[in-house]
């Protein structure tokens, strides 16, 4: 569990006239949760792993509980706004990735708020992205954005998150997208055979079955029966480890691999949204990947679109550093919620 506080520019002083607002961002493996106690100023962040908690009305009651929350002296929350990671199509929500599952007007009235607003959370992840600071995101090739064009949004985690941003009249619409369940599609013979292996264990093969930390797992599998190298039983994260630490090189192409198909289906979120504006690159996977998502096949891959090489070698690609971007997002979207009630 951690604690710690960020402002959003432009730092405003005034309360809320509704008092403090909850914000949290529910992904399959880490529920994140904070404070906006003032426009912009986003405080008592706690992460809380999902798996120690039955159900996301226990883990919301235990982050209300917890010392950040009562040492802040942070009383009267009645307005909250939750990101998550599923469709939101209607008062029944479920996890496409865990076991989570609630009512969002039971969970309300369980919590006593007067509003509580549930959003997909990269269409809360896409909100934020014309708020990001230059320090906030890291460009890894291609040009300068066009103005007034759309924007892409892709992030690997437990699952694969799909957005947009599509610009209008009266301002942005976020896309409420399921785009990381597109079928797979492989680009070299290598990826044929880590399709051809996920086939065993899939009937569909999604992007999200390969661009997620079970993919990184997965194609790890594939690559070493491809190779006829031993598998060893390795989390996503230790095998993204000794790649980065040059400690295995059947980790190192899966890490590559991994990187090139990513780079593969943001071309095809490129195309397909007309995203000139660029394309965003989120989730929980590729920033801990430092430079060595800098130095990989990624952009190759995403420029690689045959007669639309020069069209895409344009579109500019950055990986959303800021640590916490869909408070953001989220926080937007409760205040457009309130405004219009
Ligand atoms: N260093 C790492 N390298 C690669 N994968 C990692 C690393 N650390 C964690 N992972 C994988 O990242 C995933 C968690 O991603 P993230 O932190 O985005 O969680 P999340 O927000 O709960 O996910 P989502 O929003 O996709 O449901 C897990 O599948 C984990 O195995």
């Amino acid at each position: 569990m951690t604690a710690q506080s960020l402002q959003t520019p432009p730092f405003l002083t005034t309360a809320f006239p509704g008092g403090p607002r909850l914000l949290a961002d529910i992904g399959g493996t880490n529920a994140r949760f904070a404070l906006e106690t003032a426009p912009g100023k986003i405080e008592a962040i706690e992460v809380l792993a999902c798996a120690a908690y039955p159900t996301l009305a226990a883990a919301l009651v235990a982050y209300l509980a917890s010392p950040t929350v009562t040492q802040a002296g942070v009383t009267g929350i009645r307005n909250g706004a939750i990101a998550i990671a599923n469709p939101v199509t209607g008062d029944m929500v479920r996890m496409t990735n865990h076991h989570w599952e609630f009512s969002i007007e039971a969970l309300r009235r369980e919590v006593n708020f007067d509003t509580l607003v549930v959003v997909n959370d990269f269409t809360a992840l896409a909100s934020s992205l014309p708020q990001l600071s230059a320090t906030q995101k890291h460009q890894v090739g291609g040009g300068t954005a066009i103005a007034g064009t759309p924007l892409g949004l892709i992030g690997a985690g437990t699952g694969l998150g799909v957005s947009g941003l599509i610009p209008g009249k009266d301002g942005w619409t976020a896309l409420l997208s399921e785009g990381g369940h597109v079928t797979f599609s492989p680009a070299t013979p290598t990826e044929v055979a880590i399709l051809q292996y996920a086939w065993k264990e899939f009937e569909h093969v999604s992007a999200e079955r390969l661009m997620s930390g079970a993919g990184i797992e997965l194609i790890y599998r594939a690559l070493a029966d491809h190779t006829d190298m031993p598998a060893e039983k390795l989390s996503a994260a230790e095998i993204s480890r000794r790649a980065l630490a040059g400690e295995c090189t059947l980790c190192d192409e899966v890490i590559e691999a991994f990187c090139c198909m990513l780079g593969t289906i943001a071309g095809n979120i490129a195309v397909t949204l007309g995203a000139q504006g660029g394309i965003y690159i989120g989730g929980g996977i590729v920033p801990r990947l430092g430079e060595r998502f800098d130095r990989s096949g990624f952009r190759a891959r995403f420029e690689s679109k045959g007669r639309f090489n020069k069209y895409l070698s344009a579109v500019p690609t950055w990986v959303i550093t800021a640590e916490y971007p869909a408070f953001v997002g989220v926080s937007a979207i409760l205040s457009e919620r309130l405004a219009a009630a």
